[in-house]
């Protein structure tokens, strides 16, 4: 149980790449897949930051979940918006361009954290840049360079952990998601 920061979740593909799967924080069960199957872990997790976590046992999980069915299925709605989620997005992260992969992550994590504020859509996620750059697999400098053209370009705004989004349908173009 992620009780605060953030972790990227990976896998290796076939050519030996990289891939972001997702990014989980606080408030959130990682993990729970092999629990629940008893197969092998299906991703790594990487933290991004600082961290603070619960480690729940297998056991304890279970009988956790046997006499709460309440949480049981919270734990159901939460691997099936984790499937939903991939399903949705096949899409070959490790093979995009260092820019489109940053757009994503900021499509991503603004989609499902961000609050709307008078200046833009926030990412909903304290990160730094070097954060932010170990969850998309880039080096920092390439980070810093790709953050400063999206500002140039009135894209995003961002301050210390901090990146609002000023034009969120630009970003979606960048990331390859909408149609010009
Ligand atoms: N596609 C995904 N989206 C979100 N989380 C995932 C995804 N794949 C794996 N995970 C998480 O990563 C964890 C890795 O260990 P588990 O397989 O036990 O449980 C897994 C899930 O919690």
């Amino acid at each position: 149980m992620l009780l605060n920061g953030c972790v990227k979740v990976t896998a290796t593909t076939a050519e030996g790449n990289l891939a972001l799967l997702a990014i989980r924080i606080g408030g959130e069960v990682i993990g729970e897949l092999a629990s629940l199957d008893q197969q092998p872990r299906s991703a790594t997790i990487t933290t991004a930051g600082r961290l603070a976590a619960r480690v729940i046992q297998q056991s304890d999980f279970h009988a956790f979940l046997a006499a709460h069915p309440d949480a049981a299925l919270a734990i159901s709605r939460s691997v099936g918006g984790k499937l939903r989620w991939s399903t949705r997005r096949r899409i070959d992260f490790s093979g995009c361009e260092t820019r489109v992969r940053i757009a994503r992550v900021l499509v991503e994590l603004s989609t499902t954290y961000g609050q709307q504020t008078p200046e833009g859509l926030t990412l909903g996620v304290a990160l730094t840049q070097p954060e932010l750059a170990a969850l998309v697999g880039a080096a920092e400098p390439t980070v810093h360079k790709i953050f400063a053209e999206l500002r140039r370009l009135q894209v995003i705004t961002t301050g210390y952990r901090r990146t609002v989004i000023r034009d969120q349908r630009a970003l979606q173009l960048i990331a390859g998601l909408g149609s010009p």
